[in-house]
């Protein structure tokens, strides 16, 4: 896909510096925060949701952390009418269940595709990350409004002082994993936050990032108010497994849990797990992840302690659709989801 460049132009690079390129200005975080503020009450709201989440982890909560929702959000209507019945869901089984929206703006490619909403709203290929960052912000402002905790990928490693605030739990996903930009990240993060096995299936990739993330550490970056800065982090104590399969394995079983949780425990990092159906656990078959779900829920009946939470792909309308003219409301453009139906009843049955 080619992408046409930007005709703002900032800067011109001399060519023996980088490839050519045009840069296009972007508002600072302040500057998009206080267009569009989370306000007093949403803000205490969240730091409640993150403690909740915290204390899932701890064991402090008996609850399941679930967190649910689309692949991707491509139209932001579909997005909070997923979101009320979710919340009606949720309000339902807040006894058994903590339940977290999937609110993902980003999307890691195996190689090119669409990236997600942040970066080409408009899906035309000519990206708009000027747009996408107001249309996120404004989604997830009113996704937080329904009184639903929100998570979401953290793939550019400036998103969050976009949208961070309105984030309660995070991902780092299994392609990004072992990035030291991304464990930099995390250890700055305010929130708990998930690192996926990587794509091999691999757990000691993560849990080398949940001891670097746990660290204080100095990199470059951007600061709120959009100047260059060495910004110093406090080392982020909230961080977990999210096993999810890879090439082909599925490590959501009985002994492929204990064996994450033994390495987690040699490690001395934290032996909370969180089990996503989906992706290489479910062969990208939507529907397996029903089984997979009762399969580790079993587990956590039977006694195991260590299984804090599930990941789910769920959205409107079941499956995945290709981009296109004439799309199905409420199905995925990415990845295979749950229609709102089975998820509804998969809850309920869980
Ligand atoms: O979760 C979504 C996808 O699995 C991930 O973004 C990779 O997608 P791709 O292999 O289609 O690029
Ligand atoms: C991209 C995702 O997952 P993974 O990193 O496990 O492929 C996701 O959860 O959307």
């Amino acid at each position: 896909m080619n992408m046409p460049l930007k005709t703002e132009t900032l800067d011109t690079v001399s060519s023996t510096t980088c490839q050519p390129r045009q840069e296009a200005k972007l508002p600072t975080a302040n500057e998009l925060r206080q267009q569009f503020p989370a306000g007093e009450p949403l803000t205490r709201a969240i730091a409640g949701y993150r403690e909740q989440i915290r204390n899932v982890l701890k064991g402090e909560d008996p609850r399941t952390l679930i967190v649910i929702g689309p692949c991707s959000i491509h139209d932001e209507q579909a997005a909070l009418d997923y979101g009320t019945k979710l919340k009606a869901l949720a309000d339902e089984v807040s006894d058994r269940f903590l339940i977290v929206m999937r609110a993902y703006l980003e999307k890691p490619r195996t190689t090119v595709g669409w990236k997600g909403l942040l970066y080409d709203p408009a899906r035309t290929g000519a990206g708009d990350l000027n747009q996408g960052l107001v249309r996120s912000r404004k989604l997830l402002l009113a996704l937080s409004e329904l009184g639903l905790p929100l998570a979401t990928e953290a793939l550019s490693p400036f998103m969050m002082d976009y949208l961070g605030d309105l984030v309660s739990w995070t991902a780092i996903g299994a392609r990004t994993t072992e990035s030291q930009i991304h464990r930099e990240l995390v250890s700055g993060l305010p929130m708990p936050t998930g690192f996926k096995n990587g794509t091999d299936g691999g757990v000691a990739v993560a849990i080398n990032a949940m001891k670097s993330a746990a660290h204080s550490h100095h990199h470059m970056g951007i600061s709120h108010s959009g100047a260059p800065a060495m910004i110093t982090t406090a080392g982020n104590p909230d961080t977990h497994l999210v096993l999810r399969g890879g090439r082909g394995v599925t490590n959501y079983d009985e002994t492929s849990i204990a064996r994450a949780v033994k390495e987690l425990q040699s490690a001395g990092v934290s032996a909370s797990v969180m089990v996503d159906c989906s992706h290489d656990n479910a062969c990208k078959q939507a529907e397996r992840q029903v089984e997979i779900a009762h399969e580790v829920m079993a587990q956590k009946r039977n006694g195991n302690a260590h299984i804090k939470g599930l990941m789910l792909e769920s959205f409107l309308a079941f499956g995945r659709q290709d981009d296109g003219e004439d799309l199905i409301y409420g199905c995925s453009i990415t990845d295979p989801c749950l229609g709102w139906e089975q998820t509804e009843a998969l809850i309920r049955s869980l």
